[in-house]
This record gives C-alpha cells, sequence and structure tokens, in this order.
C-alpha cells in the first residue's frame, strides 16, 4: 500500500543546538534504514520549507502509523497523510 506523506517538521526555537543534532542524526539513520528496506520509497524536501514529500510503501495502515510514530523528529512534526492508488494512465507496473 502506498501513501503519500507530508512531514512538516517544527522544532522549539529554544531546543538545545546538541539535543537538535542527535535528533536529526537518529532520524537520518532511520529514515536511511526505512529507504534500504524498501518501505520509505521517496523523500524529497519542499523547497523553501524545513518539510518533505515522501511516500511509504507498507502493507498495512497500521504499520504506517507505527513508522511515523516511531520518527525521532515525530514529536516537532505535523503530518498530513493521503492513501494513494494506482493511476489507470500510469505506465509504471510496480505501481499499487
Ligand atoms: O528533514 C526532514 O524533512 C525531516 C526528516 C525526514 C527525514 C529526515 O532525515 O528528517
Amino acid at each position: 500500500m502506498l501513501f503519500h506523506v507530508k512531514m512538516t517538521v517544527n522544532l522549539p526555537v529554544d531546543m538545545n543546538p546538541e539535543r537538535a543534532a542527535h535528533l536529526k542524526a537518529d532520524e537520518k539513520a532511520l529514515a536511511q534504514r526505512l529507504q534500504q528496506e524498501g518501505k520509505w520509497r521517496h523523500l524529497w524536501r519542499i523547497a523553501g520549507l524545513y518539510a518533505n514529500y515522501s511516500v511509504f510503501d507498507v502493507d498495512s495502515v497500521q504499520e504506517l502509523h507505527d513508522l511515523l510514530m516511531q520518527l525521532p523528529l515525530y514529536p516537532y512534526m505535523a503530518i498530513e497523510v493521503n492513501a494513494l492508488c494506482r493511476h489507470p494512465s500510469s505506465i509504471h507496473e510496480d505501481d499499487r
């Protein structure tokens, strides 16, 4: 199942810079592991914003929920989710 996810990060302005750097490093490590596993299919920066558009490929809504909630930056994110399904004109056979 594919989901389009928009994540907007809002770190508190008074957050300790070392704490922020730690959270970002942990987030990067997990994001890269999930990409290697094929769960996090696309990750795009939204130009000009501390935000991204992502596509997740998961087995269930529950799996998506669990993945998002375990992101280290989750407490500081606004998240929007849209379910995707195959477009009849798509030429990509792996869309599902
Ligand atoms: O930078 C972001 O958009 C937030 C988050 C998503 C992946 C990652 O490494 O950080």
